[in-house]
């Protein structure tokens, strides 16, 4: 094979006119053999390989058609509560608009999961496992309805179906449900979130994000991490991990607004989780701060 460019002329001639082709160009030369990327009977991809696009280039590529796998996992994502409006509809006086259906399915969405997303506007037990009932899913993760209330909708509906309940030392993002329950279509693993839409980002990234990731069989499960010098000084609840959002310029941390587990505007700006470990108060400026990146 000779490029066209080393031909003289150096362009495809018309037709009958004579070519002169140069000499010492080896047999084989520009010529892709049969099987030099993959032979009949090499093992293309190992079995529990997530197929991303080089997969399924390299896949249709061998002429595979079709191909065995296991589907995306179905999320439910159900934001609960009798307060709950749809975004862009008008906010009556004790309404407000439901935040964590949409920062929940875009999160999980962004796993490549299959989300679907309901909004429960009852804090009635008995409404919520109706909608359960009549959806098949392979992971439930619903918001709010998990403190100590007398009327903690999710609590109360799946608490006696085995889901735990229970405090962990973050802040935010204490309350937090987890276990299997049987909602009709055998056992589901359910994950129950706080439901301030801070406290659902925090948890999310703190324990759904590398579960998740790791379930998948991805290799990266953990957000990029690293140690800078904090901006400015900042105190932190006792007992508590704190996770606090931040940015970085100039080489430091600045916080992004405070640490109440509503401000989900402040979050949105953000590009970074700042970590106060358990058992520290207060950190002072230039103190370093372990950070995660989540601008990704
Ligand atoms: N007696 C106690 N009360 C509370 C405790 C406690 O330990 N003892 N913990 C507090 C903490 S911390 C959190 S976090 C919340 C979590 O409670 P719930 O999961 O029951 O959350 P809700 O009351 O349903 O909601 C809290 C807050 O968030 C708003 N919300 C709920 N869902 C949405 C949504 N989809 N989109 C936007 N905003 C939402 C809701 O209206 C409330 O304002 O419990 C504390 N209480
Ligand atoms: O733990 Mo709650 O999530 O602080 O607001």
């Amino acid at each position: 094979m000779v490029p066209v460019e080393r031909a003289l002329p150096s362009s495809y001639p018309a037709e009958g006119e004579p070519v002169t082709l140069p000499g010492g160009i080896a047999a084989g030369t520009f010529i892709r053999s049969a099987g030099s990327d993959a032979r009949a009977g090499d093992l293309l991809l190992q079995g529990g390989t997530r197929l991303g696009p080089a997969q399924w280039g390299a896949l249709a590529a061998a002429g595979v058609g079709a191909v065995a796998a296991h589907r995306r996992t179905r999320v439910l994502v159900v934001s609960t509560g009798l307060e709950l409006a749809a975004p862009g509809e008008p906010l009556a006086p004790g309404r407000i608009h439901d935040a964590n259906g949409a920062s929940l399915g875009a999160s999980l969405a962004g796993l490549g999961l299959d989300v679907s997303v309901a909004s429960l506007r009852s804090d009635d037990p008995a409404a919520l496992i109706g909608l359960l009932r009549e959806r098949e899913f392979d992971l439930l993760v619903t918001s709010g309805g998990v403190s100590a209330g007398a009327h903690e909708v999710v609590r109360l509906a799946l608490e006696p179906l085995g889901v735990a309940f229970l405090s962990v030392a973050m802040q935010p993002g204490g309350p937090q449900g987890l276990g299997l329950a049987d909602l009709g279509h055998g056992s589901v693993p359910v994950v129950a979130l706080p439901g301030n839409p801070v406290s659902v980002l925090v948890s999310f990234e703190a324990f759904l994000r590398p579960a998740l990731l790791e379930a998948a069989g991805r290799r990266r499960t953990r957000r990029d991490a690293e140690r800078l010098p904090l901006a400015e000084a900042l105190d932190s609840p006792a007992g508590k991990h704190q996770l606090r959002r931040a940015t970085v310029h100039d080489g430091r941390v600045h916080m992004v607004g405070g640490p109440s587990s509503h401000l989900l505007g402040h979050y949105a700006l953000a590009d970074v989780l700042a970590h106060v470990p358990v058992g520290v108060e207060r950190m002072e400026a230039g103190e370093p701060i372990d950070i995660w990146r989540i601008d990704d």
